[in-house]
């Protein structure tokens, strides 16, 4: 079954995850930059210390902070779509160092694609997730 992603009247806005690892986060900052606009259009949550990035760039953008990933911030974005409470994760993941949370991101990985939430792992497909969420945006409902 596909999902509606258009927001509804009363979710005026996309809720959007952002996460990033460390060797990442410099990628993370320019793109987020890069789609100020349409990223201020969003209800935004970040881990810890990737949305501190953010902000030190975009003060303007509005990011709920989660903690940290590896202190949990990882299962608070999982919660959040397990709850239904989330329609988009841009998670930009490091594929060439160890993490001492492993278990986390794949636990998270698992949610996302349980509840069938558009996740983004790379640049590429990041763009296309904001693309289509404001393409619908502007669609008429
Ligand atoms: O570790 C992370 C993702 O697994 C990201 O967490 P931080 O944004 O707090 O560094």
């Amino acid at each position: 079954m596909m999902r509606d992603l258009r927001p509804s009247p009363a979710m005026a806005r996309f809720r959007l995850a952002l996460i990033a690892h460390d060797q990442k986060k410099a990628a993370m900052v320019a793109w987020a930059e890069r789609h100020r606009a349409a990223l201020a259009r969003c209800q935004l949550y970040a881990t810890g210390t990737t949305g501190s990035r953010i902000k030190e760039r975009c003060p303007d953008l509005d990011i709920t902070l989660m903690k940290s990933g590896p202190l949990g911030g990882d299962q608070q974005i999982g919660a959040l779509i397990a709850e239904e409470r989330l329609d988009g994760l841009v998670f930009f993941v490091d594929p060439l160092s160890p993490h001492p949370h492993d278990v986390d991101v794949k636990a998270l990985t698992r949610l996302a694609l349980v509840y069938d939430i558009p996740m983004a792992c790379n640049l590429s497909t990041a763009d296309l997730v904001v693309a289509g969420f404001e393409a619908m945006r502007r669609r008429p409902s």
